[in-house]
């Protein structure tokens, strides 16, 4: 089922929510929503889902408008950050209950109730638990049994609340993959609420960037990730360094504009020499953190701090050959640095 939001506005009070948005979900995608705390995207997921109402605009469904259609009508399925299970009820009859209690007349039998219940279990991996309470489940468990449970009644929309973000990092990562995976297999039209860069990038196959009620981009991960729209898809989506002035300043460009250049810090060489478009920095220091290690250099002239990343074995070999301690004077050289013609960049809005 596809879906399209047209000139969607919704405020609480003074709060703009919804700005005016506009969307195009094709039918089979994950898309993600992401965005900072208060950005808009559980309002926008409540609206999608019938549970909340818009001042104006519409959400239609396979070109049908569902405005006025209730959340049943929608035949949406929810998976919560907590959405608890029932705890009386054994994860067999949790998974069953949607189609238990539907109306006699579309109830399927007791059996196929329970094969419809075992293909599920089996298809989050979990069907060696059924006869278990929810208690007995670990979290990671109950949430896979709370999306069993949503696809039980073959919903035409899955919507996701940071389903994984009551969950501890290890499991969040396993979760995403296996989620990932499972819709490769049920190919459900799905929305994922994250505000997760990396659990979006990871997960989705497209990425709805928002911020302040607005859509900032729209894209798939990597052209997010790569070609960002505005300074805030760019700060949103990883680290960056912000350069005022002339940093590897085009010839050609208006002299004397003051340009900000963004540039990851990956994506600063450390070099012994200067060079065109180089920076004079010094080490403050060097942190390890798995694969990877980050560096906090001071720039010379205006001793702002400069952030670098690279490889473990990459920054080792490199201080072995620079002789690289605290204190140390060296160059950077930026192998990519995106700048925006009409910089409005508001920090304030990242918080
Ligand atoms: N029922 C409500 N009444 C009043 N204000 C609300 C209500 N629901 C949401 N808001 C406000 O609307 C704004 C957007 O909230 P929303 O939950 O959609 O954002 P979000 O991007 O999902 O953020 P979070 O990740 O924190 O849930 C926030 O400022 C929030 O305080």
């Amino acid at each position: 089922m596809s879906i399209e939001v047209r000139n969607l506005k919704k405020r609480f009070g003074e709060t703009v929510v919804c700005d005016d948005l506009n969307l195009d979900i094709e039918e089979g995608q994950l898309v993600a929503l992401l965005g900072p705390s208060g950005s808009g995207k559980t309002t926008l997921l409540r609206i999608i889902a019938g549970l909340e109402v818009p001042d104006s605009g519409s959400v239609l469904f396979h070109g049908e408008d569902t405005t006025g259609a209730d959340v049943r009508e929608r035949q949406v399925g929810f998976v919560f950050q907590h959405y608890a299970l029932f705890g009386h009820m054994t994860i067999f009859e949790n998974v069953a209950f949607g189609l238990r209690v539907r109306p006699k007349a579309t109830r399927p039998s007791d059996k196929a109730i329970a094969d419809k219940v075992h293909e599920l279990l089996k298809l989050v991996q979990l069907d060696w638990i059924a006869d278990r309470y929810p208690h007995q489940l670990s979290g990671g468990q109950r949430q896979r049994i709370a999306l069993a449970r949503a696809l039980a009644v073959e919903p035409k929309v899955l919507l996701l609340d940071e389903p994984f973000g009551a969950l501890d990092a290890k499991v969040r990562k396993e979760l995403r993959r296996w989620l990932r995976r499972l819709h490769e297999e049920v190919n459900v039209t799905s929305v994922f609420v994250t505000h997760d860069q990396e659990e979006a990038m990871e997960v989705a196959d497209r990425i709805v960037v928002m911020n302040r009620g607005r859509i900032e981009q729209d894209g798939p991960p990597d052209e997010v990730y790569d070609h960002p729209a505005t300074p805030f898809v760019l700060q949103f989506l990883g680290d960056v360094n912000l350069f005022h002035g002339r940093l590897g300043h085009t010839p050609g460009s208006p002299a004397g504009a003051e340009e900000v250049a963004y540039v990851r810090p990956h994506e600063l060489q450390i070099v012994d020499a200067p060079a065109p478009g180089s920076i004079a920095v010094t080490l403050a220091q060097a942190l390890t953190v798995g694969p990877n290690t980050r560096l906090e250099f001071r720039r010379q002239d205006d001793g702002s701090y400069v952030d670098v990343e690279l490889p473990r074995a990459e920054y080792n070999a490199l201080r072995e050959r620079l002789g690289l301690k605290a204190g140390s004077a060296v160059h950077l050289l930026p192998r990519h640095v995106t700048r925006f013609s009409n910089d409005s960049f508001d920090p304030a809005a990242m918080i």
